[in-house]
């Protein structure tokens, strides 16, 4: 949701507009067709998007930006003034977050600068949700992909020694004296916090002129992976992130050709009709994440995310380590342990448990039900069992996610609301999944991994 105490200017909200389409419009190689319009959405939570303004025909191009105009490492001084190279040294999201910073603050000398004008300051990403908003989230594994305290580390390592050795290039904002010391530290922090989240909801990856194929949106957890060596270069592309999105309405993509980054119509659209770009099939809680927004559309791509300590929970081991519990030992020596198990929302009208259940969650729940003695055999031949979803393995799915408090719903009714919708996604996923599991459960009785077989009824296999 972008609403208006997210922007920095909210009072000259549509003065930045003009100004910024005028800038680019001033820019030499910017094409910009006359039938779009960038508009003010924030009465609907949307911040700023592109409206067309007359009917719009398939293949018809929107804008084009060319490849120097966007806002990247390679494209700004900063590296050169350092002399280093700064993506190399630091990966594509520090490096650009240090450049984004640089470029920022440098106020009006910066190229950026209308650009960064029309950019939020503010974000209902759950970096930015308070302990007692995010208990609003409960029982959701998103939580645990936030990444606050990492990113924090990682700025503090890479990004903080920078900005501290070079305050001339890196002038620190008016009202703070210096970035040393704990006022300049936090403000330090919010400000490069505020640059991953750009990063994060308005980046792309910018591929080389001559590959073809990847033009989607960062992709990314938290601000940073550990992956970096095989990420591509992240770059802000203006006006191409100021279209929002919403799943199946998405009418625009933007191509990455030569010199240009060109957004183009890939259906008719009418004129008044939003322009939307695609940012991907996501599940609400990492739109939410990621974002900081969820809609309906976003529904029919909700997950549900085991992590393996609930389902070691829920099977009544008393941890969730290898090292202690011999089942997960097995199936770790066979490479089939996971840390967590991500299980679909079911699409079509008559879905299967095999359609939806992961095969690695299947095996494990099978060798969590297994009874002791066929579990000795299978340990001893250092085998996993096959995957069978008998009654016990189903039993043990069946478990309730803790219920959600209700927390302080007055203060961030907003957030409330979307974590609200995040959860019952999750929660439908969930019972689609229970339902499913009926047959095989019926009769059944909850047992521990570690229980006694004597107390067990056998009940028919089925296989999935
Ligand atoms: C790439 S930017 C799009 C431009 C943005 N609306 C702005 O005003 O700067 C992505 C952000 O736009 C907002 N957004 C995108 N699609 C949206 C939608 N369908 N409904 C509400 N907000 C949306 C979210 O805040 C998201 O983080």
């Amino acid at each position: 949701m972008s609403s208006t105490t997210h922007f920095p200017d909210a009072e000259g909200f549509q003065q930045q507009s003009n100004n910024f389409m005028s800038w680019l419009q001033a820019t030499p190689g910017v094409q910009l067709n006359p039938k779009i319009r960038l508009a003010d959405l924030r009465a609907s939570g949307a911040g700023r998007g592109v409206v067309a303004q007359s009917n719009i025909a398939e293949d018809e191009e929107l804008f084009s930006i060319p490849r120097g105009m966007v806002l990247a490492v390679q494209n700004s001084e900063l590296g050169s003034l350092l002399g280093q190279n700064l993506e190399e040294q630091m990966g594509p999201w520090l490096s650009l977050m240090l450049v984004m910073l640089y470029e920022y603050l440098q106020g009006e000398k910066s190229r950026w600068a209308p650009y960064f004008r029309v950019l939020p300051s503010r974000f209902d990403t759950l970096m930015f949700w308070s302990p007692a908003e995010l208990q609003e989230l409960q029982g959701s594994t998103i939580v645990e992909k936030i990444g606050r305290a990492g990113a924090e580390e990682s700025i503090l390592e890479s990004v903080a020694p920078v900005v501290v050795k070079n305050p001339t290039l890196f002038p620190p904002p008016q009202g703070l004296a210096s970035w040393e010391g704990d006022a300049g530290r936090t403000s330090l922090i919010e400000l490069c916090h505020i640059m991953g989240s750009l990063i994060m909801a308005y980046a792309f990856d910018i591929e080389k002129p001559e590959e073809e194929g990847n033009d989607e949106e960062a992709d990314d957890e938290s601000y940073m992976t550990d992956d970096e060596d095989e990420q591509l270069p992240k770059g802000m592309v203006p006006l191409a992130d100021l279209l929002n999105a919403d799943a199946a309405r998405n009418n625009a993509r933007l191509y990455q050709e030569e010199g240009t980054l060109t957004m183009k119509a890939i259906k008719p659209i009418q004129e008044g009709e939003e322009i939307f770009n695609d940012y991907g099939e996501i599940p609400r809680a990492d739109l939410l994440r990621r974002y900081g927004y969820v809609t309906d559309n976003y529904a029919v791509y909700d997950v549900v995310e085991l992590s393996l300590e609930d389902i070691c929970q829920a099977a009544g081991l008393s941890s969730a380590s290898p090292e202690t519990e011999p089942r997960l030992e097995l199936l770790d020596n066979v490479g089939a342990l996971e840390d967590g198990y991500v299980i679909p929302r079911p699409v079509n009208d008559n879905p299967s448990l095999k359609d939806i259940l992961p095969m690695e969650l299947v095996v494990l729940l099978t060798t969590l039900a297994l009874p002791t003695a066929e579990f000795n055999e299978r340990a001893s031949k250092k085998k996993a069992p096959k995957p069978a979803m008998d009654a016990n393995a189903a039993a043990i799915l069946g478990f309730s996610p803790p219920l959600p408090s209700s927390g302080d719903v007055d203060e961030s009714a907003r957030r409330a609301r979307m974590a609200l919708q995040v959860r019952i996604g999750e929660k439908e996923v969930l019972q689609a999944v229970l339902g499913m599991l009926q047959p095989a459960s019926n009769g059944s009785l909850k047992r521990s991994a570690n229980g006694d077989d004597g107390e067990l009824r056998q009940f028919k296999t089925q296989r999935i």
